[in-house]
């Protein structure tokens, strides 16, 4: 039997009456590391926010193993920097499940604080004002965040934006540590060389799943292909459920064939 911590059922998430995933159907395996990818709209923010239960299903069903605690790192567009805090109260909010809203630290959550900070590189920043911070030292923090939920699902959307290449190295080892830990972590990723040289797994979507399983089989030109027709715009007068190909699920991976190069696929992104 499989030892899923997050199961689709004919998932579809929308606002409106539009969808923006779906027919996402199988599971994601415990301990798993999984890279979300496709075109700019094509429903990846909305499969986290799915996942966390922020937008709520149009139809079908996505279901958390029981006891699981999940961690979602959004967008950073989505983070409202101008909010007073220092970098020591960002980190300490991930404490808030455990802690309650108005307990003090004690010294093990001191510790803890104290660990995420050196772990993601920002020691003796914990008086520093969010709003001072680079944009990498923000994602830095946000990581600890992360670190110190001590979460079984992590969810992270486009980690990687605007983020240089030591930061990025530097949050993709805490990534594979999680993933070392047998944590199951679901990434959503614009940058197809991080794709290939650190998650197992991908999915592919374009509103539909495109394809989903190894990223060797999945990161395939023809696929990448398939997701780059993705037509991001609304049309009103769409069908709710347009029938548009067959319904990926796990290692169902598709084979139409490319009218794009394979040397252009290679690198990049979607
Ligand atoms: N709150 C909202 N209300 C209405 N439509 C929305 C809302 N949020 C997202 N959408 C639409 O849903 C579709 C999917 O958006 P989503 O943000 O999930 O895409 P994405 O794949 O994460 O895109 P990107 O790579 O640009 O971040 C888009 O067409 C978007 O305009």
């Amino acid at each position: 039997m499989s030892d899923a911590s997050l199961t689709f059922s004919d998932l579809t998430l929308g606002y409106g009456s539009h969808p923006a995933v779906h027919h996402l159907n199988g599971p994601v395996e415990r301990g798993s590391l999984t890279a979300v990818v496709g075109p700019n709209g094509s429903g990846k923010s909305t499969l986290m926010k799915g996942i966390v239960g922020i937008v709520k299903p149009m139809a079908g069903a996505v279901k958390t193993a029981p006891g699981q605690r999940l961690a979602y790192l959004p967008q950073q567009s989505e983070i409202d920097r101008s909010f007073p805090a220092r970098v020591l109260d960002l980190i300490g909010l991930g404490l808030w499940p455990k802690r309650g809203l108005l307990r003090r630290y004690d010294h093990r959550d001191r510790e803890n604080l104290r660990d995420a900070l050196d772990a993601v590189g920002l020691a003796g920043f914990e008086h520093r004002p969010i709003d001072t911070l680079s944009g990498g030292q923000l994602q830095r923090a946000l990581f600890a965040r992360v670190l110190v939920q001590k979460a079984d699902l992590i969810l992270l959307d486009e980690p990687f934006n605007a983020i240089d290449a030591k930061t990025t190295s530097d949050l993709i080892a805490l990534i594979r540590h999680w993933h070392g830990e047998r944590r199951t972590v679901l990434v959503v990723v614009h940058d197809f060389e991080l794709v290939r040289d650190h998650f197992p797994q991908t999915l592919v979507l374009a509103r539909r799943p495109i394809a989903w399983g190894r990223t060797q089989d999945v990161m395939q030109p023809d696929i990448l292909a398939r997701a780059r027709r993705f037509d991001e715009a609304w049309h009103d007068d769409a069908p709710w459920c347009a029938a548009d190909g067959p319904h990926a699920g796990h290692d169902h991976t598709g084979t139409a064939s490319s009218p794009v190069p394979a040397a252009a696929q290679r690198s990049g992104s979607l």
